[in-house]
Order: C-alpha cells, then sequence, then structure tokens
C-alpha cells in the first residue's frame, strides 16, 4: 500500500473550503472573508496579476460588488491595502536571512506623532463630498467614488510611491466611517496604549471637534499589556497635544473582577445618565449562573439595530443630533485595537465577536446601553501615515496570516525586545539535542558568540517548537515567524513605545500619585506595579509564550466556544473564577464619574 501523503491542516482546510463553495454552485469564487488561508491564497495570487499597480487596486476597489449574481458578497468589506511589489518582498526576505540583529536602545522607543503624522505630508483622511436629497443613490455613489479618486491621487502626489505605510483602501469602510461620525453625538475612538501614537491620526481629531463640534474621547485600551508609569506617561502626552481631548484608561482582560475597570484619568468625566444601564447591568449580573454562565431567559436582551445601505447612504448629518432623545456613542479606531472588546464591556456581555485577528468586524452596529444610550461599533479603519510597515504589523493592523513575508517584523520586534531571554531560543548552528537553556548553559548556547538574524530567530523558535513543513519535514520557518508575530499582538512578547523624552522622566512617572489607580485597573499588586518590574519593562510576560502558544485558526473568534478565550493574558484565567459572580459591570464607569 502506498505511503499516505501527508495533509496539513491549511491544506484541508482550503480543500473543504472549494468543496463548500462547489456545492453552493460558485465553482472558482472568491474567498470567505473569514477564511484567512483562502485569502492568504488569493492575495498571492493577486500579488502574481498586478506587480503592485496603485490604479488597478483603486479600480478594483470601486468594481467591488456589493451583490454578486443576486448574493451577498462576504468580501465587500475586508481590509484592503495597497499592494507591495514582489522585489520589496524578496528584498526584504533577503535581508531578513542577512542582516545581523542589533538590539535598540530604550530612547529608541520613543516615538512623537509628529514622526508618524508630519503635519507638511497631508495625511487626510478621505471625506464625504457633499450631497443632498435630490440626488439619486447612483448620482449619490459615483460622486462619492470620483471624490475619493481625487483624494487618493493628491495624497499620492504629496507622497511617492512606498513612501506611505499600509492604509485601507476599501472606500466602502470609509464609507461606514462617514456614517458613525454623522450618526454619533460623542466619538470614542480606541486606541491601543502600547502604540497609541501610531493609532490616533490628527487630521481625525480635528475633523471632529473642529469641523464636526462634537467630543472625542480617546480610550487607551489594553492598559493590561502596559507598564503602569508608560500608562500615565501616553495619558499626560496625548492631552497636552490636544487638549480637547478627554483620556480614559481601559482594559477589556483586567485582573480583577470588573469593579475597577474603567478609570477616568481626565479632569472632564463624561456626563451620561447611566442609572437604567446599573439597573441592567445589576439584573444581568443576577442572571448569570454560578460559573459566570448566563441564563436562557435571565438576563435582559440588549436592543440590536442592524443597518442597512440605505441607511448608510441618504441620511442628514445635521438631523440626527441626540435624535429622539438618545445620545449615541460611536466607536471607532484602528483594526485589532478592541473596539468590540470595549463594546462587550459596556454592555456587560458579548454583543459583538472579538478577533485577533485584524478587520474581523465588517459592516457597524448598534446597541443600545440603556434606553437612552446607544452605542456604535464600526470596523477597524487604518489611516494613511508614516509608520513604519512592520510596526505596522506587530501593532495587529495587518493579518498576520496574510502577510508574505512575515521575517522582517520578527527582526524589528526582537531588535526591540529581550527575545532570547523570553523565548529561550537555541542558535541554529549549534547541534546536539534540544532543550531551553538553562543557568550556565545559558551564556553557552546561546550567548554573545552568536549573532542573530530574523531567520535564524525563526529557525529556532520552529526548532523549539516542533514546527515542521508536511512534505519534507524541515523547520517550518514561515509558521515559526507567524507564530512569534501573534505572540506581539496578543501582548505576550510586549513592546510598549514611549512617548518623548519619557526615559529623562522616567522617574517622575516611576512615583507620580495617579500610579496606583492605574494599577488598581489592571489588577496589579501595588509592589508589582509601581516600578515597572524590569522583565516587564523589556517585553516578558509572567509566563513562557511557548507553555501557552497554541495553533488556532488565523481567523478565530475568540469568544465562540473556545475553551481558549484569553489566551495570553493571565489577567483574564483569574476573572474566570468564582469571582465573576459578583461581576458588576455598572462599575466599569464608577458612580460619582457618570452623574
Ligand atoms: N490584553 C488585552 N487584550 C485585549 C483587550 N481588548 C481586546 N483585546 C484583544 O485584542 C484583540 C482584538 O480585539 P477586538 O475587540 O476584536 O478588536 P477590534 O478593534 O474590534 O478589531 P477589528 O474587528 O479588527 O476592528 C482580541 O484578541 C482581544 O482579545 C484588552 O484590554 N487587553
Amino acid at each position: 500500500m502506498p505511503r499516505k501523503k501527508p495533509f496539513s491542516t491549511k491544506q484541508k482546510k482550503k480543500q473543504m473550503q472549494v468543496k463548500r463553495e462547489r456545492k453552493r454552485g460558485e465553482p472558482g469564487s472568491g474567498p470567505s472573508s473569514r477564511n484567512a488561508s483562502v485569502e492568504r491564497g488569493m492575495d498571492r495570487e493577486r500579488q502574481s496579476d498586478t506587480s503592485d499597480s496603485e490604479t488597478t487596486d483603486v479600480r478594483r476597489i470601486n468594481q467591488q460588488p456589493g451583490i454578486r449574481e443576486g448574493r451577498y458578497d462576504p468580501n465587500r468589506f475586508r481590509l484592503h491595502f495597497e499592494k507591495e511589489s514582489r522585489e520589496e518582498v524578496e528584498r526584504r526576505k533577503k535581508l531578513a536571512r542577512e542582516k545581523v540583529l542589533d538590539q535598540m536602545l530604550d530612547k529608541d522607543l520613543e516615538v512623537d506623532i509628529s514622526d508618524i503624522y508630519p503635519t507638511e505630508k497631508g495625511l487626510e483622511f478621505p471625506r464625504r463630498p457633499p450631497w443632498n436629497y435630490g440626488m439619486t443613490r447612483e448620482e449619490l455613489l459615483r460622486k462619492e467614488e470620483k471624490s475619493y479618486r481625487e483624494y487618493l491621487n493628491d495624497l499620492h502626489s504629496r507622497n511617492p510611491p512606498g513612501s506611505l505605510s499600509h492604509f485601507e483602501h476599501n472606500l466602502e469602510t470609509w464609507r461606514q466611517l462617514w456614517r458613525v461620525l454623522e450618526m454619533s453625538d460623542v466619538i470614542l475612538l480606541i486606541v491601543d496604549i502600547r502604540h497609541p501614537v501610531l493609532q490616533f491620526p490628527p487630521a481625525l481629531y480635528h475633523y471632529i471637534t473642529g469641523e464636526l463640534q462634537k467630543q472625542v474621547v480617546v480610550v487607551l485600551n489594553k492598559a493590561d499589556l502596559c507598564p503602569p508609569p508608560l500608562v500615565l506617561a501616553w495619558t499626560h502626552y496625548l492631552q497636552t497635544q490636544f487638549p480637547h481631548l478627554h483620556c480614559v484608561c481601559f482594559t477589556s482582560h483586567p485582573g480583577q473582577p470588573y469593579s475597577t475597570v474603567f478609570t477616568i484619568v481626565t479632569p472632564h468625566p463624561l456626563v451620561v445618565d447611566l442609572s437604567s444601564w446599573e439597573k441592567k447591568i445589576q439584573r444581568d449580573a443576577v442572571a448569570m449562573g454560578p460559573e459566570g454562565e448566563q441564563s436562557e431567559e435571565g438576563a435582559d436582551s440588549v436592543l440590536v439595530e442592524h443597518q442597512s445601505d440605505v441607511a448608510m447612504e441618504m441620511s442628514s448629518p445635521s438631523q440626527e443630533l441626540y435624535k429622539d432623545g438618545v445620545l449615541t456613542l460611536g466607536c471607532i479606531g484602528f483594526p485589532n485595537v478592541g473596539k468590540s472588546s470595549v463594546l462587550n464591556s459596556l454592555v456587560g456581555r458579548k454583543v459583538v465577536s472579538v478577533s485577533r485577528t485584524p478587520g474581523h468586524t465588517k459592516y457597524f452596529q448598534t446597541y443600545y446601553l440603556t434606553p437612552t444610550v446607544k452605542l456604535c461599533d464600526c470596523p477597524g479603519l487604518v489611516f494613511p501615515s508614516l509608520v513604519n510597515k512592520q510596526l505596522q504589523i506587530l501593532a495587529g493592523i495587518y493579518p498576520v496570516s496574510q502577510l508574505q513575508e512575515p521575517y522582517s517584523s520578527v527582526g524589528y520586534l526582537c531588535e526591540r525586545t529581550p527575545f532570547l531571554s523570553v523565548l529561550k531560543l537555541r542558535h541554529p548552528s549549534v547541534e546536539g539535542p534540544q532543550h531551553a537553556p538553562k543557568g550556565g548553559e545559558k551564556e553557552r548556547e546561546q550567548g554573545p558568540e552568536h549573532s542573530w538574524t530574523a531567520w535564524d530567530v525563526c529557525e529556532a523558535w520552529a526548532e523549539r517548537r516542533g514546527y515542521k513543513t508536511a512534505k519534507a519535514a524541515r523547520n517550518d520557518v514561515y509558521r515559526a515567524a507567524n507564530s512569534l508575530l501573534r505572540l506581539a499582538v496578543d501582548g505576550r512578547l510586549c513592546l510598549c513605545l514611549r512617548p518623548p523624552a519619557y526615559n529623562d522622566q522616567r522617574e517622575q512617572w516611576e512615583s507620580h500619585p495617579d500610579l496606583a489607580e492605574i494599577i488598581a485597573l489592571q489588577g496589579r499588586r501595588e509592589e508589582e506595579g509601581a516600578g515597572e518590574r524590569d522583565e516587564e519593562e523589556e517585553g516578558e510576560s509572567s509566563s513562557e509564550p511557548e507553555e501557552e502558544e497554541r495553533d488556532r485558526d488565523a481567523d478565530d473568534d475568540e469568544d465562540g466556544d473556545d475553551e481558549d478565550e484569553g489566551f495570553g493574558h493571565p489577567a483574564v484565567k483569574e476573572r474566570k473564577g468564582p469571582t465573576s459572580l459578583t461581576v458588576n459591570m455598572f462599575d466599569v464607569l464608577r458612580e460619582n464619574e457618570c452623574e
């Protein structure tokens, strides 16, 4: 009997996908937006068909049909970035194999927002052109497309090809931002506290506070992943740069029950009557089963409004403020910053699915917190900027599974984190059986005599994790690179940027009186939080990544039936205990802060 050919899970999934599509009578049809591996395949094909043609990309975006042969097109709202040329990808691959990694200094992690969004580069975002009720739907759409093309031409005329970072090229997604901005009374701009300036486009802030005359609250999410003094320093920096901004530190993965989850750091707290929210949350808490499970009939249902295309296209912004006495909070932000998680935390349970894959939220929806307070969730949007593309990937804005060349991002990460001590790697040139180096061995096996390239790191991680290619059983370096990038995005190998002058002012932040509040928010013990534990500061987390790293589907819905929910966040595991019985989501905003 011939030997069975090895068949990887990925191949199997792809085969199943093709089968399903064949059954539906759509041979060779586009990928489901939920199946990252198929998408990647398609992206690779696209890469070869355009060789980096911007105009082709733009045309493709604007031709993207909403309805394909009478069926809804799931691809309509997916993230859409400009393709890089094959030469560029090959160049970076080569570099990843050859360039010896250099450890960066602390100072190199300091970033000023004007480095990311320099004023003189005109890094605007697409605006909705003026319209009126006399226009037909087709006229309006044509006008929007024309205006979008002009926007892109203008942007590219100021910024030569290749100089801009990845940014959203899907007009449909920008249309949703327009709609959310129009219908919201207060905008919650969610950013990841590890690198907030990457996700805070000044043009957006000025547009909302100036032209729209609306309030912006920046929610510094994922505070559990950042040393407390740095949380304070970033808050202070943003408030200084943008005086009309309200800053709120948040974590959807707190280290303890929700009682201290939401801290208003700004002196101007939100003024919202949430008394009926309090009652609802209390009823929901009672309706929770002993394991924190929700009983079928117990908790109040959350009124969800699914938005239609007509609602998207023809509505007037000016007529909508506080429409019907309802305050609308719009949650916007880059992909993967935790918009859906924040929304779930505020609602008190899962109403929106959460995924570690950016671009998971495809279409905006609204949810009533109370009869008079509505939340609106918008798909993640990447604004044009000058941020390093490798850093963009580490910041989670680009689906790791779709990367053609993950190695240079691994290199970027390793130059800025103590990867050797965290990952306990052994240089690929060292022979002998693989085991984790300990004590005196450490120096010998991974010591200074070895210089590392990004490729070496991936090779060593593949060896350590036992990642092998299906055919030749060689180290699967591509898979190892993806695994490392996911560790970074999840905060297991944590890269936190710092505001300018942070290192000089560090002592001041480490003894700041507001530190205790941040430590409480994170659910840390005071002695552990105040002095930025060394290993944490350098990116090391409390448990070894290799113990926790699992292979999960790239586009996993984290909060489905997945037992592994909260992977990588020790704090979340704590929350899963009996304590969840006492969860009181109203305390997300403390009483005295919302009156
Ligand atoms: N450690 C930590 N992880 C978080 C937090 N909030 C969200 N996450 C994780 O971040 C990832 C993205 O969360 P989502 O809520 O889906 O993010 P999103 O902004 O809605 O993403 P898109 O759908 O891409 O726009 C998931 O893996 C979450 O578990 C947080 O406060 N702390």
